[in-house]
């Protein structure tokens, strides 16, 4: 067991008051734990007011102090245990009925004394010189030194502190039976020593009470104290109730002094002196800790904010480590928080994050809202607020021949995408219009955005648009949702990791609407550029800066792209490729490709042209070349398991040309030695190519296309069949998938004169075939369409008309003059040439309007076999656009009027000359 010193600091409520230190002391176990600390201050105050009255016996018990020293008003907690201590307070103080004074006394070994007492008797400030009593003593203890004697020659201080004892317990030791005692022990007043006697075990003095000298500067020095010392709580009534002339020893009492002046501050007797002495103590301490707090300040000055935070949070995780409070979660938090300051956010958004992040430090990570902080402050800190792909100097003449790279033709695409690059070269900033690729499916739109990025040296990301009815799919939902997400922009911007790449917006004209709210609108926001400074995702719930990326947006149709959104946006349109344009991407672009990612090279698989035009011709019927792409894969494929199957019959002999297993059997049979040839090859197996280069080379064949792409698909006679009985009618649309042939069929029966329309048809489509059949109805007696006598024939009869793929949505107005042509068949029972084609709007009035997509629908014709294609005469300046290649074979006829429709439609030239057969 032993002592240590504790010190309370009581600031003060004003600045000129410093703290005060009171200074108590506890006892430590051997074990290191620490007893519980008693404040005895509230006894102090009663205690100096007793202390004024004391009666001071003649004769005093010593109890001696090493080293320290007891001021009157000071209260020490101590543990006796040497025979001389445990027999003096069993005598004094523990057998007396009333408790009884003793006498404490400061001493000292002789060679210490001898030094400082020569300091100590010339000093100044003391009033009484220093004289030491020289006895020997044979058994000394005090509070510390259990066990310990202090033997041979020690110095007693002729000056000391009667003491009472505020506190007296009794223990015994087991096993040894020894008495022990612990005292609280109280100073009272000053005594000097007349005379030291030993009386058995421990001393006795013959003391006379030292009274102080009260005077004018004393109670001015009090005053001074007092101010100086503004303290709160406990101290302050300390204060207020101790006499002002005990309080320089109660303080001093409780401040860290050395030994002497502890010894210089009994000495002094007189009030004067003794208060001087007092406030020189209080105002070095008063000035040490007023350096200190300077100290404190001028470094904490020079640390910046976050290094203070960084530090707190170092020692606040050493607390926790060492309560065994740290586990990995407040690692990750750490991390998190780390991850954070590196993401460069902007300053209001950083407050906002801090402020999440506070919330999830006082979060469990069981509590239901913490994966979803957490989840929320990961999206922050991953966010790319300031980093940036470095954007080269753009080299125009290199950004054209990667676009000529990576695509076949599309001259004027990528003239107007090189136009696009130049303006920014020259005004990086420049809000240019949005880019918008509109055309059917596989021709590019994608790819080319993908090489804009590449030319620009920026990332590129894809943001699929297609489906997306809600608007929280752009904006996210807002954060009280449970599962909230942010939108996709905001997602895809976290993807990519940089603030400025090139976003695609994917099938812009598939976003739709409903009680959801607009996606439309949003995009609206995404693609202004003076909105998407700062758009707001209602999951990141912070503004988000979008005016660094570059937006291009592709679309199959533009028709269906809100105007104000396409308004925001330049559109270019990516036709539909010719047979001739296919088949050059083919040859260049995709089997190159197709053969890479299958781990082949020309060396294994060779596809001829010719091959390729009869997949183009047999195996797809497409605007673009998605679908060629996977005919080729299939060929790949097949090609690869045959390749793979070779790399294992191989090994058997090096002779083995090709290699078959039908060769192999009968050169065995005739007992040839075989030998093993050991293949050396390297990770990539070039050497295993090169041994097998020799021997196989799979070239496509029309054998081996059937044999992997199967029977083909498409033949030209499939418009001959279909349009084999009268009311078939062949059409030419634009759809999604770019220009279509789109048969229409058309019966009656006996009914109301009822109009029955099937084909997933919508509302302008079906609105056309209502417009059709009053045109026929109207002319009917004109057109000799209805047998004399029979006038109402038309209206007796329920007309039922089909738009066959049912399963595909159809709309728009250039069916019209299709319809009217189909029912003009039905009627006359006249079949339509299976080799033309028509397309065109028409009104009540008869009139054919122009239409859009001509060159689509061309190439859509010509897939099909068509030969002849009737067009509104309006639309004469659109065939421009049409190939050349694909002119000329083709007969394109122009029609003003319906009835030149009619007139070129059916075989044999004007139908309603002739009587109809009902
Ligand atoms: N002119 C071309 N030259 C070379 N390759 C091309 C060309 N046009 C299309 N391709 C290739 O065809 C494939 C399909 O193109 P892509 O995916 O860009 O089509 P898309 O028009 O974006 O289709 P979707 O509308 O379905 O998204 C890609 O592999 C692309 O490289």
């Amino acid at each position: 067991m032993r002592q240590e010193r504790v010190f309370f600091w009581f600031h003060s409520s004003s600045s000129a008051g410093g703290p005060v230190a009171v200074q108590i002391t506890r006892e430590v176990g051997a074990s290191g734990r620490r007893f519980p600390i008693r404040l005895l201050l509230r006894a102090r105050s009663a205690a100096a007011a007793m202390a004024e009255n004391v009666e001071l016996p003649a004769r005093l018990a010593i109890l001696p102090f090493r080293n320290k020293v007891l001021l009157p008003g000071a209260i020490v907690r101590i543990r006796c245990t040497s025979s001389y201590s445990v027999k003096l307070v069993e005598q004094e103080l523990w057998q007396r009925e009333e408790k009884g004074l003793i006498g404490v006394l400061p001493v000292r070994d002789a060679a210490e004394a001898a030094a400082v007492s020569s300091v100590l008797s010339t000093g100044s400030g003391t009033d009484s010189g220093y004289q030491s009593t020289k006895a020997p003593v044979d058994a000394l203890d005090s509070q510390k030194q259990d066990g310990k004697n202090l033997e041979g020659h020690i110095h007693w201080h002729n000056r000391g502190v009667a003491a009472r004892a505020l506190h007296l317990s009794r223990g015994v030791e087991k096993p040894s039976g020894r008495v022990t005692y612990v005292v609280v022990l109280e100073g009272l007043c000053r005594f000097s020593v007349q005379e030291l006697t030993s009386r058995g075990t421990y001393y006795t003095a013959r003391v006379s009470r030292l009274d102080m000298t009260k005077s004018a500067t004393a109670m001015e020095l009090i005053s001074i104290l007092e101010q100086k010392q503004k303290t709160v709580g406990r101290t302050k009534v300390l204060l207020e109730t101790v006499p002002v002339h005990r309080l320089a020893d109660i303080f001093v009492a409780s401040f860290e002094i050395s030994f002497e002046e502890q010894l210089s501050m009994l000495d002094s007797v007189d009030l004067k002196v003794r208060l001087l002495k007092a406030t020189e103590l209080v105002d070095r301490h008063l000035q040490s800790i007023r350096v200190a707090e300077k100290i404190t300040q001028k470094v904490e000055g020079q640390l910046s904010k976050s290094q203070k935070e960084f530090l707190l949070r170092q020692q606040m995780r050493a607390i926790k480590e060492e309560l065994g409070d740290n586990d990995d979660d407040e690692d990750d938090i750490a991390a998190l928080e780390r991850k954070m300051q590196s993401a460069g956010m902007p300053p209001n958004v950083w407050k906002h994050a801090q402020r999440e992040l506070r919330r999830l430090r006082k979060m469990q990570p069981q509590q239901p809202g913490y994966s979803s902080s957490r989840g929320y402050l990961e999206l922050l800190a991953d966010l790319p607020w300031q980093k940036a792909s470095e954007e080269l100097e753009l080299d125009l003449r290199a950004a054209k021949e990667r676009l000529d790279c990576d695509h076949y033709g599309l001259i004027k695409v990528k003239q107007r995408i090189i136009e696009y690059l130049a303006v920014r070269k020259l005004k990086p900033d420049v809000r240019g219009p949005v880019l918008c690729f509109v055309g059917p499916p596989g021709v590019g739109k994608t790819s080319l955005a993908s090489s804009i990025a590449a030319a620009l040296n920026r990332k590129f990301i894809r943001i699929s648009l297609g489906g997306v009815k809600d608007e929280a799919d752009i904006r996210g939902h807002r954060r009280t949702y449970i599962g909230s997400m942010p939108g996709r922009l905001i997602e895809g911007v976290k993807r990519v990791g940089v603030c400025n790449p090139v976003m695609l917006l994917d099938e812009i004209d598939k976003t739709g609407s409903d009680a959801r709210g607009d996606p439309a609108s949003a995009l609206l926001e995404v693609l202004d550029p003076e909105q998407n400074k700062a758009f707001s995702d209602h999951y990141l719930n912070v503004p988000f800066d979008l005016s660094k990326v570059i937006f291009v947006a592709t679309a199959n149709r533009a028709q269906p792209i809100p105007p104000p959104l396409l308004d925001r946006m330049e559109v270019i349109e990516l036709p539909g490729y010719t047979p001739e344009e296919k088949l050059k991407i083919a040859m260049r672009h995709l089997i190159p490709r197709v053969l890479d990612q299958h781990g082949l090279s020309s060396d294994f698989l060779k596809i001829p042209e010719a091959m390729v035009k009869l997949v183009i011709q047999r195996y797809t019927r497409e605007a673009g070349v998605r679908n060629l792409e996977r005919n080729l894969a299939a060929l790949a494929r097949a090609a690869a398991v045959r390749v793979a199957e070779q790399k294992c019959a191989l090994p058997l002999t090096k002779e083995v040309q090709p290699v078959t297993s039908s060769l192999l059997g009968p050169r065995l049979a005739e007992g040839a030695e075989v030998e093993m040839v050991d293949i050396p090859m390297d990770v990539n197996g070039h050497e295993m190519s090169n041994t097998l280069r020799a021997t196989s080379t799979i070239v496509v064949d029309e054998e081996l296309l059937e044999k992997v792409l199967g029977p083909p698909r498409f033949d030209d006679r499939e418009t001959a069949e279909r349009v084999a009985s009268p009311g078939v009618s062949i059409g030419l649309v634009w759809t999604s998938f770019g220009g279509e042939v789109q048969f229409v069929e058309a019966t009656m029966m006996v009914g109301k004169g009822d109009l029955h329309l099937t084909g997933q048809l919508g509302d302008v489509i079906k609105e056309s075939a209502q417009i059709a059949l009053t045109w026929v109805r109207t002319r009917a007696v004109d057109l000799k369409l209805s047998a004399a006598g029979e006038k109402n024939l038309l209206d007796n009869r329920d007309i039922h008309i089909h738009f066959p793929a049912g399963a595909v949505p159809k709309d728009g107005p250039s069916a019209g003059v299709t319809l009217v042509t189909s029912l003009v068949s039905l009627f006359s029972q006249k079949k339509v040439r299976a080799d033309t084609a028509m397309t065109g709007e028409m009104t009540l009035r008869g009139l054919v309007l122009p239409v859009g997509g001509v060159k689509d629908k061309v190439l859509a014709a010509n897939r099909y076999g068509i030969k002849r294609v009737i067009l509104p005469e309006r639309n004469f300046k659109d065939l421009v656009e049409v190939p050349s290649s694909i002119l000329a074979g083709m007969e394109i006829l122009l029609a003003k009027r319906i009835e030149d429709v009619l007139e070129q439609a059916f075989e044999g030239g004007f139908p309603w000359r002739q009587q109809a057969k009902l």
